[in-house]
């Protein structure tokens, strides 16, 4: 649905293979509105990957960059937000992301997640002998959250980008028209 013109911002959440920086492009290009992902920010503002973040500062200096990164952002106007999958650990993000915007949750499940993120070196938490069970209780500790600041939940399992992004616009458009 090019062209068509939803007022606000759009933040996605959940976990790390859920689709959120992917989903979230071509959301933002079908909506208009301008694709941002925090992850992305805080490469550009260090110049280095997210990984050699987590080799120099540990976690906790990566969550900080994340936390002034999702202030920032937030704060900005007619933007679609890809965050990273542990921004909503933080409750000023989780706070910053509910004034800020219409919050998504992309749900999928551990088995897609898995797979999805298998043959990717870019997420530091995944680099363990276990991915999948790391995923698992990441799943277990993070979905009360995601759920805790969203306005919708949407089912990525089993669909494509492209479905799933026609199939939020009109999710979005229904939930919008109910609250105007
Ligand atoms: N609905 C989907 N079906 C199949 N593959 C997907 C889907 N959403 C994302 N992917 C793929 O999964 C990988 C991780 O997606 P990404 O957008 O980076 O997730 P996130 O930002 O939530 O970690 C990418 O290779 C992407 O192409
Ligand atoms: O779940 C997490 O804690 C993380 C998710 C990553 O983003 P994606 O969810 O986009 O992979 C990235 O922010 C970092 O590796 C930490
Ligand atoms: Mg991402």
């Amino acid at each position: 649905m090019p062209g068509m013109k939803m007022p606000g911002n759009f933040f996605l959440v959940g976990l790390m293979g859920a689709g959120k920086t992917t989903v979230g492009r071509t959301l933002a290009r079908s909506t208009g509105k301008t694709f941002l992902d925090s992850d992305h920010e805080i490469e550009a503002r260090t110049g280095v990957r997210i990984p050699t973040i987590f080799e120099m500062e540990g976690e906790g200096g990566f969550r900080a960059r994340e936390c002034a990164v999702i202030s920032e952002l937030t704060a900005m106007q007619d933007i679609v937000l890809a965050t990273g999958g542990g921004a909503v650990l933080n409750p000023e993000n989780r706070a910053a992301l509910r004034r800020g915007g219409f919050v998504i949750y992309l749900r999928a499940s551990v088995d897609d997640l898995y797979q999805r993120t298998a043959h990717d070196k870019n997420r530091p938490l995944l680099q363990t002998a276990n991915p999948k069970a790391r995923l698992a209780e990441l799943f277990e500790a993070r979905d009360p959250l995601y759920r805790e600041v969203a306005d919708l939940v949407m089912d990525t399992s089993r669909q494509t980008v492209q479905h799933l992004t026609h199939q939020l616009i009109l999710q979005l458009e229904k939930t919008l028209h109910a609250h105007r």
